[in-house]
């Protein structure tokens, strides 16, 4: 029973039985109707031309919903014209024009055509949730459209009778543009990203854009995304991460461009300081060519040994700083002999590929040099002024966490650390083991402390650093495997040096019963429930599947990142969860001139059709219903008045 106070509040909104009831019966109809669609993505890496496409088109399902409507009416051709309207009509309507193809006659049968598809994509939805997602200005006349009785010879007169005035306003291309973002909103009730949206790929600002002005999206933070974000609350570990990624895959524009990092003093310094060395070991990858700022890609080795040289600094400032990480063996410029030429990893000596290190005093090698501590200074300023990086940061945090729970779905983007015996691993923090679930809400917890902690007040500082141990500590659930071995990489060229070992998770979680395990941990009923992870490229060309666990498991990093497609042999995944189905879509390396339609397979069908009142969402709204009733109740016993209408 809900206490008065909270029954009058109520009333304020609705002030009589009448409004009370109505709403009552508005939500029991949400409730009765099939669910509506979520859409999981996870590892985008910055792939925004992409990963856009697969937003943009539903991942297939628009082409498909065009062929079902359309199939034998229209030609192949128009409908692949009519599809790529609907993804892109900022790009596609100027382009009509310019060509003088936006007659009339186009007008009217592109509407016509776009109504169609439009019923077809709304017809789970009450009239009253498509309408709430329809622009102000135009929601009249489409909604007239929707529901026009086409066999009512009277009404097919009002129908062209409305599309007709619309063509003589003028106000068609707006139109058609509004239709087809609203046919985009329709398809993807919810987005979850399971992280991993920066890093390797060109543009991540511009998939952040993307997301920003989406109707419904929630983000799973994965190490790559948490490392930005520790870059924002100045942790300057995490900006020597974020730039060293960047510039390794020539990535100039997300830094300059897109978030505005100013890169001069860095390439000043390292043309100064390593002007004759070739920085062999450092050449970029270049996987894309930047639009805005072309870097010599000798500049961009010298830029990228320089900041890497600097990461393994402040990192081992960082590892000192904090002997409860446990990463001591991570202290790698210290192991190298720098006579000898050789580094000493655990057991095992190894020979150095460079030995020109010369901001390196080895007696004391982790020490900054003048010249790079100011490089730092006016870099961790540049991060932090960065108005876009902000804002952007600030979104990962109002829509992000690191895991959630929804419609009886785990989701994070790692693991949950766990011992070789099963159990869950523990970390300690002030003295006490978290581990699990309460690990998970306490690291949740400290990831936002990084970021809003007033700065100067007593634990700030740990969580800042924390975000560092996230991105790469041996025991972190986003990164969940033992080690980071970019020293290794730069420097050694025995492969069985750069070895990571996976958290025991990868291994376990393949049994449905470990699964089961960490659902019960989460609250989550054992039936009917799935865990839903990123991370690790699924290696289809090697046989590996995304399904795991008897069905309990998907992995969904199928390589939207180009730098992984060659090892995974796709080009990413899309897991589709509707009223009747979870469903995979298998992409193909993105080509932005062709159609390619994924591969999609439903991978589990629903014992039933899932209506709304069977996820998260109905609940909340059963319980609105409730409190309704009573305060209906209220009314009718005279414990609360009504207010006259
Ligand atoms: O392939 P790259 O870009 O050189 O990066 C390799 C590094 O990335 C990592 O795989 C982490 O990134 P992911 O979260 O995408 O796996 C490290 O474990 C590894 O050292
Ligand atoms: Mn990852």
């Amino acid at each position: 029973m809900r206490d008065v106070a909270y029954l009058k509040l109520l009333a304020r909104e609705f002030p009589s039985v009448k409004e009370a009831t109505g709403e009552i019966v508005n939500l029991m109809a949400i409730c009765s109707l099939p669910k509506g669609t979520e859409y999981f993505f996870s590892d985008l890496h910055g792939e925004y031309e992409a990963f856009i496409h697969l937003l943009r088109s539903s991942s297939g399902i628009i082409r498909e919903k065009i062929k079902e409507t359309f199939g034998y009416v229209i030609p192949e051709e128009e409908q692949l014209q009519l599809a790529n309207l609907i993804y892109y009509p900022e790009r596609h309507l100027p382009r009509m024009m310019n060509q003088g193809r936006c007659t009339e006659d186009w007008q009217r049968i592109t509407i016509y055509r776009l109504v169609q598809i439009c019923r077809e994509v709304s017809s789970k939805y009450t009239r009253s949730k498509v309408r709430k997602k329809m622009p102000k200005e135009y929601a009249y006349a489409i909604d007239e459209l929707l529901h026009v009785d086409g066999n009512d010879e009277n009404k097919k007169l009002y129908y062209n009778e409305i599309i007709h005035s619309i063509i003589d306003n003028s106000i068609a291309d707006k139109f058609i543009a509004a239709l087809c973002r609203l046919i985009q909103n329709l398809t993807i009730d919810n987005l979850h990203i399971i992280g991993d949206i920066f890093d390797r790929g060109p543009r991540a600002d511009i998939i952040m854009q993307e997301l920003m002005s989406f109707h419904d999206v929630d983000i799973q933070w994965g190490n790559h995304d948490i490392s930005w974000m520790g870059a924002a609350a100045g942790n300057l570990a995490c900006i020597c991460n974020v730039l060293r990624i960047a510039i390794s895959y020539n990535s100039f524009d997300v830094l300059e461009d897109g978030y505005g990092i100013n890169l001069r003093p860095l390439s000043m310094f390292a043309a100064r300081v390593y002007q004759d060395d070739p920085c062999e070991r450092f050449m970029p990858k270049i996987l894309d060519e930047n639009v805005y700022d072309a870097v010599d890609p000798g500049l961009a080795a010298r830029m990228h040994k320089a900041i890497a040289i600097i990461q393994f600094k402040v990192e081992g400032a960082m590892i000192m700083r904090h002997p409860e990480y446990g990463m001591e063996e991570r202290l790698l410029l210290p192991a190298v002999n720098y006579e000898k030429g050789t580094v000493s990893i655990g057991e095992k000596t190894y020979p150095m590929l460079d030995m020109n290190f010369p901001t390196i005093d080895p007696r004391n090698p982790l020490e900054l040099t003048r010249g790079e501590k100011e490089l730092l200074r006016v870099l961790s300023a540049s991060f932090r002024h960065s108005e876009v990086l902000q804002r952007h940061v600030r979104f990962l945090y109002s829509h992000g966490e690191i895991y959630k729970c929804c419609n009886s779905n785990l989701l994070y983007h790692g693991c949950i650390p766990m011992k070789k015996d099963g159990s869950f691993e523990a970390l300690l923090f002030g003295g006490r083991e978290y581990k699990g679930k309460e690990l998970m809400d306490y690291l949740n917890r400290q990831v936002h402390n990084a970021y809003f902690m007033p700065d100067g007040q007593q634990h700030k500082q740990e969580a800042v650093d924390l975000m560092w141990y996230l991105w790469c500590g041996a025991k972190s659930p986003v990164f969940g495997k033992d080690k980071m071995t970019t020293f290794e990489h730069y420097f050694i060229e025995d492969k069985t040096a750069h070895r990571e070992t996976m958290n025991p998770y990868y291994k376990l979680s393949e049994k449905e019963e470990v699964c089961c395990q960490i659902l019960k941990e989460f609250g989550l009923p054992v039936d009917g429930s799935h865990i839903i992870n990123g991370h690790v490229p699924v290696k289809l060309k090697d046989g590996e599947k995304p399904v795991k666990a008897g069905g309990k498991l998907f992995v969904i990093d199928g390589g939207l990142s180009k730098a992984y497609q060659s090892t995974t042999g796709i080009a990413g995944y899309t897991l589709i969860y509707n009223s009747h189905h979870l469903a995979l879509a298998e992409h193909m390396p993105f080509d932005p001139k062709k159609d390619s339609t994924p591969r999609v397979s439903v991978v589990e069908k629903m014992p039933r059709r899932i209506m709304v009142a069977d996820t998260d969402k109905g609940r909340e709204l059963m319980e609105q219903i409730s409190d309704l009733k009573e305060l209906v109740a209220a009314y009718r016993e005279g414990l609360i008045k009504e207010r006259a209408q």
